[in-house]
Parts: structure tokens; C-alpha cells; sequence
């Protein structure tokens, strides 16, 4: 079996949902749900503890069925095969993505080159409990022989937004540590972090898959540098811990052998959380809160393996993201988290997103000639109602948007939780049904504002209605946007696991920060010589 090639365009049910898009261009959805009172019901599916209504969409029955004509047609039942049976499916870099391995249950079997890596990941795994406990409980020491009390994660990307988001987004459930994120190579980061922290307590966690990051190692000398002020060079191997697939390097940086947390090359970074990039999620909420969002996420991929795609939530989602993104040619798409503590939800999702499918060459090597991966924004409701919300209602951009929410609150106040999910849910019909002219003229407006007052409405949201923010529906959640990524790359045939394109920039950069470090000059366009000379002066 081998990864499909097809052009989504050729298909049959590609060139129906062409023409089936000009029959559809003025139709609203208002006028939908006014034809058929059982539509919600139609379009909603009741998975676990989640609740998803997409029938605030512009499709019909018929838009439906031809996008799951185009799911059959590009085989995407067989592409999922595939990539849960350990198939090399990242061709450019010939691997395995097997991220779904990571949080599958013991008696699993993932087979990498014929090996079930079930058994190392578990050996990993009981690895990262006992560390948790040992710190948590207090019973492993810093140099001083007091307990630690503040982590550090140093890493960028995968290493650092997955972990960074997942602590922020649990952060009711965390134990006595506080653990602080380090990721950009801006010294203000970094240095503004460790101001704060003491040497005698902190526990470095370096996060690298490559451990070949600029910003990653630069953070972790200079972190290492601070603390050899205070410390011996024998107590790093008490303070610092490292999860990557470059041992020798790891060992090189002055890590202990046994502190050290392998990864695979399986796993692609911004699917890493899972793994023992997740080490600093299971130091800050426990190992068992840990594990159950492992758990969850499982849920969601045994959902997605065997869910008819009807009613299969990644599938569908993904599905209704390409009617927009291929037909109506929305620019962008938005997930709106009805909980402050998703706040970096959108953050996270853009590099599994951005990084996944933002490419414009298909799986033969041919430039594409259609639109592929989408723009990925947000920020948490109710705020962003109060920010970018106008744009949403009365601009002139079509942005379908994902409507996250959860029925019961973590701290349980009653009067805010009515008031949250009234907003949540007064939105989405807000963006549906819109506000016609008749409607501002029976609100007695002044006739001069009535068409800045008029909302068209007709303004796709989905509605991902959740029980409660927990650390298994969380990893529901994020394993169902990784889906959502792999459905998509199918569909527009490209190879979703790889990022070429983060290369040219940190290469120039090399290039660059050699040049300061000489004081000579490369060849360089002449704004390039411009920036450069500006920059060289400002720093003398
Ligand atoms: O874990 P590493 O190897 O330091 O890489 C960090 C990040 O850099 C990238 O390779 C590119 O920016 C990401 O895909 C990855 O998550």
C-alpha cells in the first residue's frame, strides 16, 4: 500500500462541487434553516463528550455528499491506513509519522520497519512518571539539597508551543511548580526569566529534537553560563534534563546519560507534545493528568480511524475547510476558544497548521495550481469580540470560524458561566442570521446609519460544544485538529510532514551572523547592505 497521488481537481466530485458552488453563491443560510427545521440535527454529530454543530455552514445535503465523494475519490480511508501502519507517508524525508503511537495503549502495535516501537515508547513513558513524581514529590534534589521549585522548557517551536500551550491551557489542575517557557533567541527572554529564578531549585528541561536549534542551544549556554555562577560544573547534570534524538550531542552539552529523554524520528516536532517533549506538561499538572490526555487523544484517533466519515469529527471539519478554502476562496479561518485558558490554542494550532500544509508543490513534484493550507487565526472569547470581531460581522472578508466552548466551568461561578456561553452562542447566531435593513428600520434608527447598521449575517461558524475543559478532552481536541492537518494534506496531495520552507531563512541567517562576527560583507540585495550598515552602526 502506498500513499494516494491524486489531483483533487480531476475528481468527479470535485468538478460537481464547482458547479454545485455557482448554483450556491447567493443562497443563505438563514433561508436553509427556515426550510428545514431538522437541519441542526442533520448536521451536528454527539461523539463522547463533545457536541459538534456544523450547521451554521453554507453547504447542503448535497454539498455533503460531493465532499464525501472527494474524501472517497482522493482515498482517504486508505491514506489513514497507511499512515497508523507505520508507512513511510513523509516521502521527502523518509519517515513514519506515527505521533498516534505515542498515546496508544500498551497492547497496541505501531510497526516502524517491522518493529513495534510500542514497547519503547512505554519504556519512555514510565521513564517520564517516575522522573514526575520524584520532582514533584520532592524527592529529587538541586545542588543544595532543596527541592525543586520552578522548571524551565527550553525549546522553539514543536518543542516548546505544544508543552507551552497544553501547561497554560491545564493550568487548573497544576501541582506546587511553576514552570516558565524559554523559546525565542531574543536575550530579553530568556534573561528576563532566570532574573527571577533561583539557580538552587530551577530544573532545566532542554527540548530539541535535533538539538541543532540556534535559539534552543543558545538559550540553553546561556542558561548554563547563569547557573555555573552559582553551581559547579558536576551539578549541571543535577539541574539539567534533555529530550531529543541526538544523544551524542545531548551528552556533549553536559547532560547526564540518565537524564536524558529520547524521542523518534516518527514523531515530527509540532506533533511532539506527546512524547517526552511533553515532559514539562507532566511536571506542571502530574503524570496522571498527563497520561489522561494521552488518553484523549487516543479516543479521537480510534474516532477518526473508524468513524464513517459522515459523522467523523476531523474528517468533516476538514471537509467543510476545503469547500471554503477551494471554493469560496475564504483567506483565512479563525478558532475562537470560549475559555481565557485557550489562550495560546490558536498560537499552537498555527504551526501544526502553517507548517504542515502551507505548501505549493504536490506529491509528484508539480507546482499546484489550486489553494492550499489555510490561515489559521484566534484569540479567546469574549475579548475578541471586542477586538476583532467587527471585521468578522461587517467586513468584506469571508472567515468561517471554529466556536470552541464547554457547558460546565472549572471554577463553577454559575453567573459568569451563563454569561460566557450566552455570548458563545448569541455569536454564531449573530454570524448566521445577520440583521436586515427592515429589522435596523423597526429599531427606530436614525435613517442616515441604517446601512452602516445592517449585518448580512450568512457567516459560517462550526460549534464545538465540550462538557468541561479536562486534560483528556484537551487532547481530544488538539488530536482532532491533527487530523483535521492530515485530511487536508491528503485531499490537496502534499506531503503535510515536512517544512522546507523554515530552511532558507535560518541558513541566511548563519550567513549573516557570520558576517557581524568577521565584520566583512556577503553579496546581499542593496536593502539587505542598507539594514545591515544600519544595524552595524547602531551597535557601535
Ligand atoms: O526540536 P527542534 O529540533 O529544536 O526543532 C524545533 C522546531 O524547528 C522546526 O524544525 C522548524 O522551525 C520545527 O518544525 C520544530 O518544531
Amino acid at each position: 500500500m502506498s500513499l494516494p497521488n491524486i489531483n483533487p481537481t480531476t475528481t468527479k466530485s470535485w468538478k460537481s462541487l464547482e458547479e454545485h458552488f455557482k448554483t450556491f453563491k447567493d443562497v443563505h443560510m438563514k433561508d436553509l434553516f427556515a426550510k428545514d427545521s431538522n437541519r441542526a440535527n442533520k448536521f451536528t454529530i454527539k461523539w463522547e463528550d463533545f457536541y459538534v454543530d456544523f450547521s451554521k455552514n453554507r453547504i447542503t445535503e448535497e454539498t455533503f455528499k460531493y465532499l464525501l465523494q472527494l474524501a472517497d475519490e482522493v482515498k482517504l480511508k486508505e491514506a489513514i491506513k497507511s499512515q497508523f501502519s507505520g508507512e513511510i507517508i513523509n516521502k521527502t524525508e523518509g519517515r513514519a509519522v506515527l505521533h498516534a503511537a505515542l498515546r496508544a495503549p500498551e497492547d497496541a502495535s505501531f510497526k516502524v520497519d517491522g518493529i513495534n516501537v510500542i514497547p519503547e515508547v512505554f519504556k519512555v513513558k514510565q521513564k517520564i512518571e517516575s522522573f514526575t513524581n520524584e520532582v514533584v514529590n520532592g524527592y529529587r534534589k538541586g545542588f543544595t539539597g532543596q527541592a525543586f521549585t520552578d522548571i524551565v522548557n527550553i525549546g522553539i517551536g514543536g518543542s516548546d508551543l505544544g508543552p507551552a500551550m497544553v501547561v497554560d491551557s491545564l493550568k487548573y489542575y497544576k501541582n506546587r511548580l511553576t514552570t516558565h517557557f524559554v523559546s525565542n533567541v531574543d536575550g530579553d527572554h530568556v534573561n528576563g526569566i532566570i532574573k527571577n529564578l533561583n539557580p538552587e531549585t530551577t530544573l532545566f528541561v532542554i527540548v530539541s529534537k535535533t538539538f541543532t536549534t540556534q535559539e534552543t542551544l543558545s538559550n540553553a549556554n546561556t542558561i548554563k553560563e547563569w547557573f555555573l555562577k552559582s553551581a559547579e560544573e558536576k551539578d549541571i547534570a543535577k539541574h539539567f534534563v534533555a529530550v531529543s534524538t541526538n544523544i551524542s550531542k545531548v551528552k556533549a552539552f553536559g547532560v547526564d546519560e540518565n537524564n536524558v529523554f529520547p524521542m523518534w524520528d516518527w514523531v515530527g516536532g509540532r506533533f511532539s507534545l506527546w512524547s517526552a517533549v511533553g515532559l514539562s506538561i507532566s511536571l506542571a499538572i502530574g503524570y496522571k493528568n498527563f497520561d489522561a490526555l494521552l488518553k484523549g487523544a487516543n479516543k479521537m484517533d480510534e474516532h477518526f480511524k473508524s468513524e464513517d466519515f459522515s459523522s467523523n469529527i476531523p474528517a468533516v471539519l476538514a471537509l467543510i475547510s476545503i469547500w471554503y478554502n477551494n471554493f469560496f476562496k475564504a483567506e483565512s479561518e479563525a478558532v475562537i476558544p470560549y475559555s481565557q485558558y485557550l489562550n495560546q490554542f490558536a498560537t499552537y494550532l498555527q504551526q501544526g497548521i502553517m507548517e504542515s500544509n502551507g505548501k505549493s508543490i504536490d506529491r509528484n513534484g508539480n507546482t499546484i495550481d489550486y489553494q492550499t493550507g489555510t490561515i489559521i487565526w484566534g484569540e479567546p472569547g469574549t475579548n475578541s469580540q471586542h477586538a476583532f470581531f467587527q471585521l468578522i460581522h461587517q467586513g468584506t472578508k469571508l472567515i468561517p470560524a471554529d466556536f470552541i466552548g464547554f457547558t460546565t466551568s472549572l471554577y463553577g461561578n454559575e453567573d459568569h458561566q451563563d454569561k460566557l456561553i450566552s455570548n458563545f452562542l448569541a455569536q454564531t447566531e449573530a454570524l448566521l442570521n445577520g440583521k436586515t435593513k427592515e429589522e435596523v428600520i423597526a429599531e427606530g434608527t436614525d435613517e442616515k446609519i441604517i446601512p452602516f447598521k445592517v449585518f448580512e449575517g450568512n457567516k459560517p461558524t462550526n460549534t464545538i460544544f465540550i462538557n468541561k475543559l479536562t486534560p483528556e478532552s484537551l487532547g481530544k481536541l488538539i488530536a482532532m485538529y491533527e487530523h483535521k492537518i492530515f485530511v487536508q494534506g491528503i485531499i490537496w496531495n502534499i506531503f503535510s510532514y515536512d517544512q522546507f520552507g523554515v530552511e532558507l531563512g535560518k541558513q541566511l541567517a548563519t550567513k549573516i551572523l557570520q558576517e557581524f562576527k568577521n565584520n566583512s560583507n556577503n553579496e546581499h540585495d542593496s536593502s539587505t547592505v542598507n539594514l545591515l550598515n544600519y544595524y552595524k552602526k547602531a551597535a557601535e
